[in-house]
């Protein structure tokens, strides 16, 4: 189904990272020749060679992959071709480490919207921010809007003209932000003025910034003091830990699998309190970033990943096709309690998708333990 249509899928599953671990699957026979710099790491895994090199735990071959699902997918695969560590165990079912990631048991309601063109889905984005905006300004008087950086910025332009947003009672975050000035062209805060909050009467006070110029860990409290001072009947608190609750959160996706500063198997994305963090050594450059926590994420009560293009394609096929242990892939952590999880894709980046056998019913990610 293509355009402004959409397959719903049901309940996610619940997965503990015990469970988790309890799974490996073994290499594939059959899989498709590994492009050049994966060979070693294909060839590791087959083999059970011991050379030093983390073990890759692999994940049950989920229907598509004859004799099993190719090693570099049931890992976590650098755009460099390095296949990153999942685990340090040293062989299949011994030596487990416990795991710091947690899959949460949620019934979030996953959909996917699938348009033709990125034109098609960037207008289907802003619809679906103007929706939101109206939803919440009904509800409470305000809409708290947060953005990603990367490409997300450069896809807001219909939004800049879209009619039905007020404006003056928009609030506009940050779900990450890299610690470099302003002016800087890495800066997202720079990337949103030019895309999208110059154009529009949004008030630069309701525009929340990361403060230029301060070690990264004082720029993450000092952006956590400021969430903390939006009156809660703009930002309300969540009853379950206390987060902000906000009302839209447009995610980017990394590929390799991360969401805002996120990254994968990092000591970040397994923090279960706290609001913002203080990123240093992050994998993708600029090394200093600050970002909102995954419970601040899971807290919102809409999620909309937005990914366009064929560069998005692997990792869009293994985010929504094939369940990763959890921390390889942060964007499959990303589950909100609110319990609406929209992606909107176009042809190019649904490409490696099943989507003929998806149906009412499935679950997401498609293969599961
Ligand atoms: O560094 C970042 O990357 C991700 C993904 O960006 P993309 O250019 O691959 O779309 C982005 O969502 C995040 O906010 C940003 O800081």
């Amino acid at each position: 189904m293509l355009a402004s249509s959409h397959m719903r899928l049901s309940r996610l599953p619940c997965h503990t990272s015990k469970r988790c671990l309890a799974v490996r699957a073994q290499a594939a026979p059959s899989a498709p020749a590994p492009a050049a710099g994966k060979a070693s790491t294909r060839q590791h895994a087959q083999e059970g060679k011991d050379d030093g090199q983390p073990f890759i735990n692999l994940i049950p071959n989920n229907g598509r992959w004859e004799g099993g699902i190719p090693p570099v997918m049931g890992a976590h695969l650098m755009a460099s071709g390095v296949v990153s560590p999942v685990s340090v165990s040293k062989g299949a079912g011994i030596d487990v480490t416990p795991h710091p990631f947690q899959y949460h048991d949620t019934d979030t309601d996953v959909t996917v919207l699938l348009y033709v063109t990125a034109e098609k889905a960037q207008a289907g984005l802003a619809k679906l921010v103007v929706e939101a905006a109206q939803a919440a300004v009904k509800a409470k008087g305000a809409f708290t809007l947060v953005l990603s950086g990367g490409s997300l910025p450069s896809l807001l332009a219909p939004l800049a003209t879209a009619k039905g947003i007020d404006w003056a009672k928009t609030h506009v975050f940050f779900v990450d932000e890299r610690n470099v000035p302003h002016s800087s062209p890495d800066s997202t805060y720079k990337a949103a003025q030019e895309e999208l909050l110059s154009k529009v009467p949004v008030p630069p006070a309701q525009v929340y910034a990361i403060a230029e110029g301060l070690p990264v860990e004082q720029a993450a409290i000092q952006y956590e003091g400021r969430l903390i001072s939006v009156p809660a009947a703009a930002l309300p608190r969540s009853a379950e830990g206390g987060f902000p609750v906000f009302d839209l959160i447009l995610l980017g996706l990394g590929p390799d699998g991360h969401v805002a500063s996120l990254f994968p198997n990092r000591g970040e994305t397994a923090v279960t309190s706290g609001w913002i963090l203080p990123v240093k050594n992050s994998p993708k450059p600029p090394p200093e970033r600050i970002t909102m926590t995954l419970p601040v994420i899971n807290a919102a009560k809409e999620v909309a990943f937005v990914a366009l293009g064929a560069g998005k394609a692997e990792i869009v096929q293994r985010t929504l096709e094939v369940q990763a242990l959890p921390g390889a892939l942060p964007a499959q952590l990303v589950r909100p309690r609110g319990g609406k999880l929209k992606w909107l894709l176009d042809v190019p980046s649904a490409e490696h998708l099943d989507v003929a056998s998806w149906g009412e019913g499935k679950q997401w990610p498609r293969s599961t333990f």
